[in-house]
């Protein structure tokens, strides 16, 4: 015979320990009576008092434990606009590794970052070289480059030539006055460098690569697209002794994530991407660093570097 189905007890405001041990009525009762009592303790200051020193514990150990916590200090943030800081740091032994250069390899390191060296109507001319010249391509993935000297953009997973690819057509993209700007803002930007390092400017030379970079969030396709490992220039590019990138968009306005990151043996510092924002530094081991992944939107750059060593160098990027 089918027995009629029971009422599955009604769960109200009690908590499951009170419904699962209710046996009979006055059962029943009691345990409620003892959860309301549970209840009425929670608004106590003394039962508030136990569960933020729950919440606090924790907290606290993680800040003592992680001192190298990313975001720990930002040099520079997107909402400020900076004359000119610098912050020294000790050389590394790295250019002890190679020829020596008196007057140009470092003797001095650190990074520096303005937002007074390029203008803001610059920056945009340049933002929009960036994105008419990428727009021919584009990785797969979230990272993509134009490298303005041998002319590889990134098209799918591998790279194309766009001087071979496109020829005279590519002179209505990137024409001769785009690469006069370039050429303009190269050179302040190393008179630049040459100051803060007490330098010859003369003595620095541009050097390969120099490349617009263009970054998202898709998913990585290649080790090109990988653009968030931490690394040194030096070891990466191996010309380079200064690098400076000159960021042509903005943190949290045009992308999220993205912030270039210096890691440090205590501290991490943040510098975050601002429209015309140049950051440059020297390229060893003392400058290890990490771009973060980014969360959404699109985060252009340009990548304009030097070198010590004129074997390196390479001519400003021309149509003539
Ligand atoms: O775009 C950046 O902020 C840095 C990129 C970088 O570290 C590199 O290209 O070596
Ligand atoms: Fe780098």
């Amino acid at each position: 015979m089918a027995t009629k189905p029971r009422r599955r007890p009604r769960v109200t405001g009690e908590s499951w320990a009170a419904v699962g041990t209710s046996r009979g009525a006055a059962g029943g009762k009691a345990s409620l009576k003892r959860s309301h009592a549970l209840g009425r303790s929670w608004r106590s200051p003394l039962a508030w008092g136990v569960f933020a020193l729950i919440l606090a514990v924790p907290a606290v150990y993680f800040l003592w434990a992680y001192p190298t916590g990313e975001g720990m200090e930002v040099l520079a943030s997107q909402h400020e606009t900076l004359q000119h800081k610098f912050y020294p740091v000790p050389c590394s032994q790295d250019y002890g590794n190679h020829k020596q250069f008196t007057g140009c390899t470092p003797l001095k390191c650190g990074r520096a970052v303005t937002d007074a060296v390029i203008t803001h109507q610059e920056a945009k001319r340049m933002l929009r070289i960036a994105e008419a010249g990428l727009s021919l391509g584009g990785s797969d993935g979230g990272a993509s480059i134009l490298d303005l000297h041998s002319g590889a953009l990134s098209m799918g997973k591998k790279f194309v030539n766009i001087y071979g690819y496109y020829g005279e057509e590519m002179k209505e993209i990137l024409t001769e006055e785009d690469f006069q700007l370039y050429r303009n803002v190269k050179r302040r930007i190393q008179q630049e460098i040459a100051t803060t390092f007490d330098l010859d400017a003369n003595s620095l030379y541009l050097t390969k690569p120099t490349f617009f970079s263009r970054m998202n969030s898709s998913e990585a396709k290649t080790a090109h697209d990988e653009y968030w490992h931490p690394h040194i220039d030096k070891v990466t590019y191996g010309s380079f002794d200064y690098t400076s990138l000159l960021y042509l968009s903005d943190y949290s306005r045009d992308f999220g994530g993205g912030r270039f990151i210096f890691i440090d043996e205590k501290t991490n510092s943040t510098l975050e991407p601002r429209l015309g924002r140049l950051s440059f530094f020297t390229s060893g081991s003392e400058n290890l660093h990490r771009v973060e992944k980014v969360s959404w939107g699109t985060r252009y750059a340009i990548t304009i570097s030097f070198t010590c060593n004129p074997d390196h160098s390479i001519m400003d990027p021309t149509w003539l």
